[in-house]
């Protein structure tokens, strides 16, 4: 596993004992406590194995092809990174890059286990995403599966994406869908308040799923992302919601 920028230096005791998850060092926090139940379990029960579908679905929008050099940020446990392996193949190149070193892990656990010969086309690169150590004009396509959400920076995010990423290709980026509809809000926020929450609790991990719901309520609408992409330099930009208008897709093209 290569190592790049560490994150910030501040600290989550630098963040004070505020309720929100507000610091990267929380949120570094957060994901690698929940590293070891991530994946496997408690999304495959919560979205009772329908994450694995719209992650597919995003990755097949990224458009990566035979022999690309592609990019997964916020790999965490590797979902993405993964498909798109399969989809580059042994000739292709796959950099799949996270903050959380139990997360990246867990992720080269998995690589191991995996016996299809494409997967050694995978490098774990331990980064933030805000400062890439990357080239620029660098991926053919980039993934980020429930990350951009989660970033305390997203312009920033964008503007790195868009500067590692080649002329002509495109970003696929997935995550929650902030909806202008009442009905999916409440919806979405009723799950999580009386499924996610709960069963997250038998794990011992109420707080860290309790701030799905800030986040969410804290970021971008579909236009807004749209809007984002347009500002710092994409040709084109679409948000597509899914899962009902729970989760949604921003597919950006440079
Ligand atoms: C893969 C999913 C979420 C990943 C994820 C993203 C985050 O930012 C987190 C932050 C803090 C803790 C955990 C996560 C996290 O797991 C989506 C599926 C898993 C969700 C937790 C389940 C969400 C349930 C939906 C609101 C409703 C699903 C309806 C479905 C049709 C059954
Ligand atoms: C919800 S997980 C998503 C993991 C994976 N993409 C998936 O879809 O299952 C969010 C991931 O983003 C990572 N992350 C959050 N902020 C980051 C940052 N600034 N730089 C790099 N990774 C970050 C976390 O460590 C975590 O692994």
């Amino acid at each position: 596993m290569a190592s790049a920028a560490p994150p910030p230096a501040s600290s989550s005791w630098g963040c004070g004992r505020r309720r929100r998850v507000r610091c990267s060092a929380e949120r570094q926090g957060l994901f690698s406590r929940i590293a070891p139940v991530y994946d496997n379990q408690l999304n495959e029960v919560l979205s009772l194995g329908q994450h694995r579908i719209w992650k597919r679905m995003s990755v097949s929008w990224a458009g990566a092809k035979r022999s690309d050099r592609v990019l997964d940020l916020c790999c965490g446990s590797g979902d993405l990174a993964f498909l798109l392996s399969q989809k580059v193949g042994p000739d292709g190149q796959v950099s799949a890059l996270d903050f959380s070193k139990d997360q990246l892990l867990i992720a080269t656990a998995r690589q191991d286990l995996y016996w299809k010969a494409c997967y050694k086309n995978i490098e774990w690169i331990e980064g933030d995403a805000l400062e890439l150590p990357f080239a620029d004009s660098n991926f053919d396509a980039i993934t980020v599966g429930y990350g951009l959400r989660n970033l305390l920076d997203k312009h920033k995010a964008m503007k790195e994406i868009f500067r590692v990423l080649k002329p002509g290709s495109r970003v696929s980026i997935l995550d929650f869908n902030k909806s202008t509809s009442t009905l999916i809000t409440q919806s979405q926020e009723w799950m999580i308040d009386n499924v996610v929450v709960p069963v997250a609790s038998n794990y011992g991990f109420s707080r860290e799923y309790r701030y799905l719901k800030a986040s969410i309520a804290e970021y971008l609408t579909g236009k807004e992302l749209e809007k984002l992409a347009k500002e710092v330099g994409f040709s084109d930009a679409k948000h597509y919601e899914i899962a009902g208008g729970l989760m949604g897709n921003l597919v950006a093209a440079r």
